[in-house]
């Protein structure tokens, strides 16, 4: 029997990308509810009880209702929202982020795929707080770039409806109360919370985050290439070629170094770029935030419990 996938808030940004992910897929039976009755409480029980797997793309309150909807234990699921990614009793879906998270993922009941913005700022830091190179007290602070998709349906149709009149570079989160702190603070391996400055760009998808770092005062100062080698060593052994960490290069541009360069794709690419005369550095990173941000790493998650693709 092929195992079957409920999508909970199919007809959304994030559940749409996932369904034509998986259009083509005959190893799996998606199971679905008619849009008109994509909020019957009933209907979306029935379907989340069948399923072998849950994906939800739901915002936070729907989506802590589907799991207490769930009164069976075979019923496993992935939820997209941002409801409990540092719950007890649920893996974050980031597998990459260190070798055994893989294989946590592929056992677990409970999966919770990353936020878009933490993705990159934890695949950079975390092998560096973790390798002793950044001390976990560090005072991050993570800049960035997202397509306005990021923001859903309803940024996705305020964006459509301006135009060329919609701002091309809005930074916004400015009261530093973004809800991905908690996830990046946990997960990159910090001990203090991390300053979240993202920005939103007049194009519908693609992301590039960047953290700056002071390294001066730190009690031995990497250099950049310093950086760079532990990222490269940190990736070499990982499997599955998700993340990348390009060349180390002493450029000030790179030519793909745009935020729609891995768009359609569950990539990631990683650049360390440094001046070690001023002890100063910044870790970027490139990836599509309905890809690896959202639907491509939910998909990928979903391959991991099911044994697929893996
Ligand atoms: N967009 C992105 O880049 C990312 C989003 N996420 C997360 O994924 C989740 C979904 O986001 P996104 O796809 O952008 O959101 P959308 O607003 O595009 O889609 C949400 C869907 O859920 C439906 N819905 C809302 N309330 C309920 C409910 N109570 N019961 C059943 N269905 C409901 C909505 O219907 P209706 O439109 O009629 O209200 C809509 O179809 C969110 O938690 C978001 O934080 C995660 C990663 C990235
Ligand atoms: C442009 C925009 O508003 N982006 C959203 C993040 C979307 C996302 O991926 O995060 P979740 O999975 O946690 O929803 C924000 O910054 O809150």
């Amino acid at each position: 029997m092929k195992p079957k996938i409920f999508i909970d808030g199919e007809h959304g940004t994030t559940g749409l990308q996932i369904r034509a992910l998986l259009a083509d897929r005959s190893d799996i039976d998606v199971i679905s509810v008619p849009v008109e009755r994509r909020k019957d409480t009933a209907a979306r029980a029935d379907a989340l009880n069948e399923a072998d797997v849950a994906i939800l793309c739901l915002p936070d309150d729907a989506a802590k209702e589907s799991v207490s909807l769930i009164a069976n234990d075979t019923t496993r699921v992935i939820d997209a929202s941002t409801a409990h990614r540092t719950a007890a009793g649920w893996e974050y879906g980031f597998a990459e982020m260190d070798a055994g998270q893989s294989r946590r993922i592929a056992e677990a009941k409970r999966v919770a795929n990353p936020g878009c913005w933490p993705q990159g700022p934890i695949a950079t830091l975390r092998p560096l707080i973790a390798g002793g190179l950044l001390p976990a007290d560090y005072p991050v602070t993570v800049n960035g770039i997202t397509g306005y998709s990021g923001g859903g349906r309803p940024m996705i149709e305020d964006y459509a409806a301006k135009g060329e009149d919609a701002p091309e570079f809005l930074p916004y989160g400015l009261t530093l109360k973004h809800k991905h702190v908690p996830e990046l603070r946990r997960y990159a391996g910090l001990s203090r919370d991390p300053i979240m400055q993202p920005a939103v760009g007049n194009f519908a998808q693609g992301m590039i985050t960047v953290v700056p770092l002071q390294l001066e005062g730190l009690p031995k100062v990497p250099k950049g290439a310093d950086l760079h080698a532990a990222l490269a060593d940190h990736y070499a052994g990982i499997d599955g070629g998700v993340v990348e960490v390009a060349p180390y290069a002493d450029s000030e541009r790179l030519p793909d170094l745009q935020p729609e360069e891995y768009n359609g794709t569950n990539r990631m690419k990683l650049y360390v770029f440094a001046n070690d005369a001023r002890a100063q550095a910044l870790l970027v990173a490139v990836y599509d935030n309905l890809g690896k941000g959202a639907s491509g790493a939910a998909v990928q998650n979903l391959d991991l419990m099911l044994g697929l693709k893996a």
